[in-house]
């Protein structure tokens, strides 16, 4: 296995007990969720990155599940030591989406109220509700803010409502080749994948598990929108008009050209990996996706406070860039921190699955230029002036600190206590806090580069930096620890 993989990886599950609430209004009990996890969360939780995946995708997006696994994890190529999503640096997540077929609650899955499938009386779901599920699996793995949330076409999307549900909680945001509103071509193409299944006998009302699978209409529904993921130019690349057999047209109603019999192939191992009822619910989800407020998407993305980064691929033309445009002119309107990168491929929509070189070079840019408040821990325990050691002492033993804060009434920086000061205060039998803090204190702020931080510490052999506003007010605190895993 290459050094840069993450190796042989397992999946997990995690069951959300009790009731959950979905927007449409319905409840569903003890949800399972699947989902992997490489690299180390660190010791302050502050480097996890959650990975969205696609329509028809799943938890296992990097590593192998065992040594003769032919194919790695679907974002293989972006996710593992070095690469963007840096296990090195990153405690890297991924789930499989409620509605999925791949170990998380959907259709497939047994109703507890009646011991059978789902099937068609499983309730629609939205992306708001597949969020929802993600955040109950990271509070359940402790973590309380995420570095990124990152994702292409319906990854995107989910990213997106991470940003507008849980503002607070994202410090970063990547959304490639997707939307904030389906458009009524996405919508139509999903409807056309949904009729082929519905009108296939064997889908029978959604309850085919017992029985044949509607293998017909799934694989039509997938070899529709597979045509939807490539471009034009990419098709004429692979296939031109190349015939599957022979140098002379057949005349007859077989797969003659290379196209027609690689879009079958498509259609039919499709049906070997996916629930077709799932693929019901995904797409309705995505149908219903639109993140505008008061037909306003600039008022829908207001409370926005992740950094973000935008990316579209030149040739897409089922998530064209135009998407991708208006969710950058929604952010912008309301001065929100956004870039935005165009992928230059004829590889169309799936060219974010293919083009691992560009997106890993911007993924990188985007996720290293990291500042000071993108990591900072904000809640500070503190003291005030005039405590006794004693306090100090019994703040920084109770809260786990070697650096305390000292503040006035305002909240402004006055000095520093740190472990060792407690320490030389017990040895000389010193009982004012005034006589040991440091009072010249050395402070960053919160929008320098995490890099320039970690020179200060370096050059001056200090292990923390209080983050101070105007007037020096104190508004968190970094650690040499954190800075280190994230810069490498
Ligand atoms: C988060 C997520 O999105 S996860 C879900 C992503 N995965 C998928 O969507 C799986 C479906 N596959 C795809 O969408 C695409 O294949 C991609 C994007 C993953 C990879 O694209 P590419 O590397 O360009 O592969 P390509 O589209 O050419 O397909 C290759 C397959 O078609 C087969 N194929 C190629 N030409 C023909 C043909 N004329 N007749 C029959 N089969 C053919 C190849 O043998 C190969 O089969 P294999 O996958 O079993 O090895
Ligand atoms: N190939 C991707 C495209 C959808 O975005 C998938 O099947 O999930």
């Amino acid at each position: 296995m290459s050094e840069r993989s993450v190796g042989i990886v397992a999946t997990n599950y995690h069951t959300i007990e009790g009731e959950f609430q979905l927007e449409g209004g319905h409840t569903l009990k003890n949800i399972r969720v699947a989902y992997e996890t490489y690299g180390n969360l660190n010791k302050e939780k502050s480097n996890a990155i959650l990975v969205c995946h696609a329509l028809t995708g799943d938890a296992h997006a990097a590593g192998r599940h065992s040594g003769d696994d032919i194919k790695p994890g679907w974002w293989d190529d972006i996710i593992g030591p070095g690469k963007a999503l840096d296990t090195d640096r990153y405690f890297v997540l991924c789930s499989n989406v409620l509605g999925g077929c791949k170990g998380t609650t959907g259709p497939a899955s047994l109703d507890p109220d009646t011991g059978r499938q789902y099937g068609i009386t499983f309730p629609v779901i939205t992306m708001g509700d597949m969020v929802n599920v993600q955040k109950k699996l990271i509070d359940y793995l402790g973590i309380t803010t995420l570095f990124a949330v990152v994702g292409g076409s319906m990854g995107g999307m989910q990213t997106l409502q991470w940003c507008v549900a849980y503002p607070e909680l994202v410090k970063k945001a990547v959304v490639i080749a997707s939307t904030a509103i389906s458009s009524p071509q996405q919508i139509a193409f999903n409807e056309v994948g949904r009729n082929a299944i519905i009108s296939d006998p064997d889908w029978n009302g959604g309850d085919y598990y017992d029985g044949e699978p509607p293998v017909n209409g799934l694989s039509t529904a997938r070899m529709i929108a597979h045509i939807t993921y490539l471009s034009d130019a990419s098709m004429h690349e692979k296939f031109g008009r190349k015939l599957q057999q022979g140098e002379s047209y057949k005349f007859d109603m077989s797969n003659d050209f290379q196209v027609e019999s690689y879009l079958k192939y498509q259609g039919d191992t499709f049906t070997g990996r996916f629930d077709a009822n799932s693929y019901l619910y995904v797409t309705k989800a995505v149908d219903y996706f639109d993140l505008s407020k008061n037909g306003s998407l600039a008022e829908g993305l207001k409370d926005v406070q992740a950094k973000m980064l935008v990316i579209s691929i030149t040739s897409d033309w089922l998530y064209s860039p135009y998407h991708s445009r208006k969710i950058v002119e929604g952010l912008t309107v309301k001065e929100h921190d956004v870039s935005y990168r165009e992928i230059e491929s004829s590889y169309g929509h799936d060219a974010f699955l293919l083009e691992s070189g560009q997106i890993n070079y911007v993924i990188h840019n985007f996720l290293t230029h990291t500042l000071i408040s993108d990591v900072m821990t904000e809640k500070v325990a503190t003291i005030k002036e005039g405590v006794s050691i004693e306090k100090a002492a019994k703040v920084m033993f109770e809260e786990g600190l070697t650096h305390l804060p000292v503040v006035n009434e305002n909240g402004c920086l006055i000095g520093i206590v740190t472990s060792w000061d407690i320490s030389k205060a017990v040895a000389l039998k010193c009982s004012k806090l005034e006589n040991i803090m440091t009072r010249d204190v050395l402070t960053a702020s919160p929008d320098e580069p995490i890099v320039a931080a970690a020179k200060r510490l370096e050059r001056h052999s200090i292990s923390a930096l209080p983050v101070v506003g105007e007037k020096k007010r104190l508004i968190g605190i970094i650690d040499s620890e954190d800075i280190s895993r994230l810069i490498g």
